[in-house]
C-alpha cells in the first residue's frame, strides 16, 4: 500500500481530507491531482502541494492518471459521471475507480454503460460537515464514521480487500452495500432532512418581517435542525437530480404526515399530538449517541466558564500545554444549559477523555453528554 499512486479529481473537503489521511498514513505514495480549470492556477491544489499533500498537479489527465493504482473521484455527483468516459481510455486494467458521491445509482449506471464494472467499486463517507472547500479539510474527518463501499458484480476481491483496507486505515468503518439499498437508506436519513432544513430556513426568511426579529432570535433547537443548510447548494443540487427517486419517495410521505399533523392541530385531536412527540423521542433517545451510528461520532464536552476577558484563552493554554487539539470551539447559549456553557470539540475519544481529567484538576465544572 505504501508506494502506491492515488489521483483525485475534485479536491475539496471531502477528496482534500481523504488526500491528508493518506498522506499521514503512506508517506511514500505518490498523490496527485487535476486542475479542470488548466488557464486558471488552482489555489487549492497549489496549497496541497506546498503542504506536501501533493506531489503533482496535472492539467491533462492523460499524462498523470495512467499511472494511477487508485483514482477518487470527489466532485459533485453529476461531474464525478462526467470523468469516467475519459478515464476509461487513459486507466491501466489494474486500476481502481472509486467515488465519494452520495448518491450511487447514477454512476454504477453509468460504469455499467461504458463496461467499467471490473474497475468499479462505489464510496461514500458518511462523515462530512456543511462546509465545504480544502480549507476545511482534515485528516481525522472519516475516523469513527462508516464508509460505504458498493461494489460491482465484477469487483474482484482482490481490489475490495485493497480499498477495504485503506478505509480501515483512514479509521473509517467500511461497510459493503447494495448500491440501491445505499440510495434507498440516504434518501431517508440524510437527503430528505437536507431538504426539510433548507426549506424550513426559506420559510422563516420569507416570514420575517421587515425588522428581522425571526433571524435574530433563531436560536437552540432551530439553529440544531438547520445547521445543514448551510452546505454546498451545488452538491445538494445534483444530490436531488440523481438520487430523485429515493428522495421523493420519503418527501411524499414526509408531506402526508406534516399533513397529519396539521390536521390534528385543526380538529384538535390531543392524543394523535402527543404521540408524534412521544414516538419521536423515543426513537430519537434509542439512535446511540455515544456509540458509533452512520455519521462519525462527535467528541465534544461541555463546562461553565466564567465571563471574563481570557476565559476562553486560559483553557485553550491549558489544552494545548498538555498536546491536547481541539477541533472547534464556541459558546453555545440554550435553555439546557439556562446561562452560557464553552462547547469544545476534540478529534478523538483518547483527547476528549484527557481534556475532561484535565479540566476537572483545574476545577472546571465539566458537563458530559
Ligand atoms: N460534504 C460532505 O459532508 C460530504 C460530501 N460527499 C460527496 O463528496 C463529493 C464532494 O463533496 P465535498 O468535498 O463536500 O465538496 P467540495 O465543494 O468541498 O469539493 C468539491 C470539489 O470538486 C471540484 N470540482 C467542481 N467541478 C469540478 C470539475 N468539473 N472537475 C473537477 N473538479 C471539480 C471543486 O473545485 C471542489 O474542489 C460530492 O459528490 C458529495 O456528494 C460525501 C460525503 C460527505
Ligand atoms: O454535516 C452533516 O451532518 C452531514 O450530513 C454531512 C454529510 C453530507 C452528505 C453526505 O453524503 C454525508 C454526510
Amino acid at each position: 500500500m505504501g508506494d502506491i499512486t492515488a489521483g483525485f479529481i475534485g479536491f475539496g473537503l471531502i477528496g482534500g481530507s481523504i488526500a491528508r489521511a493518506m498522506r499521514e498514513l503512506y508517506p511514500n505514495a505518490t498523490l496527485v491531482a487535476y486542475n479542470h480549470n488548466k488557464d486558471v492556477p488552482n489555489k487549492s491544489l497549489e496549497l496541497a502541494q506546498e503542504e506536501q499533500i501533493l506531489d503533482k498537479i496535472y492539467t491533462d489527465l492523460s499524462v498523470g492518471f495512467s499511472k494511477c493504482d487508485i483514482i477518487f473521484l470527489c466532485a459533485p455527483v453529476l461531474t464525478n459521471i462526467e470523468y469516467l468516459k475519459q478515464l476509461k481510455s487513459i486507466i491501466k486494467p489494474s486500476c481502481i475507480l472509486t467515488d465519494v458521491g452520495s448518491v450511487k445509482g447514477n454512476i454504477h449506471e453509468a460504469v455499467t454503460n461504458l463496461d467499467l464494472d471490473a474497475n468499479f467499486i462505489g464510496g461514500h463517507p458518511m462523515a462530512g460537515s456543511e462546509k465545504a472547500g480544502f480549507i476545511n479539510s482534515n485528516s481525522k474527518l472519516l475516523e469513527n464514521a462508516y464508509y460505504i463501499l458498493t461494489p460491482t458484480a465484477k469487483t474482484s476481491d482482490k481490489k475490495l480487500e485493497f480499498i477495504y483496507s485503506l478505509v480501515e486505515d483512514m479509521g473509517a468503518l467500511p461497510l459493503i452495500l447494495d448500491y440501491m439499498d445505499h440510495d434507498n437508506i440516504v434518501a431517508a436519513i440524510s437527503h430528505v432532512p437536507h431538504i426539510i432544513a433548507a426549506s424550513l430556513v426559506n420559510l422563516v426568511k420569507k416570514s420575517d418581517s421587515g425588522d428581522e426579529k425571526m433571524r435574530a432570535l433563531a436560536a437552540g433547537g432551530f439553529k440544531d435542525i438547520t445547521r445543514i443548510a448551510s452546505s454546498s447548494p451545488i452538491m445538494w443540487q445534483n444530490i436531488c437530480l440523481t438520487n430523485t427517486k429515493s428522495i421523493k419517495g420519503f418527501l411524499d410521505q414526509y408531506i402526508l404526515s406534516l399533513q397529519d399533523i396539521s390536521s390534528a392541530l385543526n380538529d384538535p385531536n390531543e392524543d394523535f399530538l402527543y404521540e408524534v412527540f412521544d414516538t419521536a423521542r423515543e426513537y430519537r433517545d434509542s439512535i446511540p449517541n455515544k456509540a458509533i451510528g452512520m455519521m462519525a461520532k462527535i467528541h465534544e464536552v461541555y463546562l461553565d466558564i466564567i465571563d471574563e476577558a481570557g476565559a476562553i484563552a486560559t483553557i485553550a493554554t491549558i489544552l494545548a500545554s498538555n498536546n491536547i487539539s481541539i477541533k472547534n470551539i464556541g459558546i453555545i447559549h440554550n435553555r439546557e444549559f439556562q446561562d452560557g456553557v464553552l462547547r469544545i470539540e476534540f478529534y478523538n475519544e483518547e483527547s476528549s477523555a484527557q481534556a475532561v481529567d484535565l479540566l476537572r484538576k483545574y476545577r472546571y465544572t465539566i458537563y458530559e453528554r
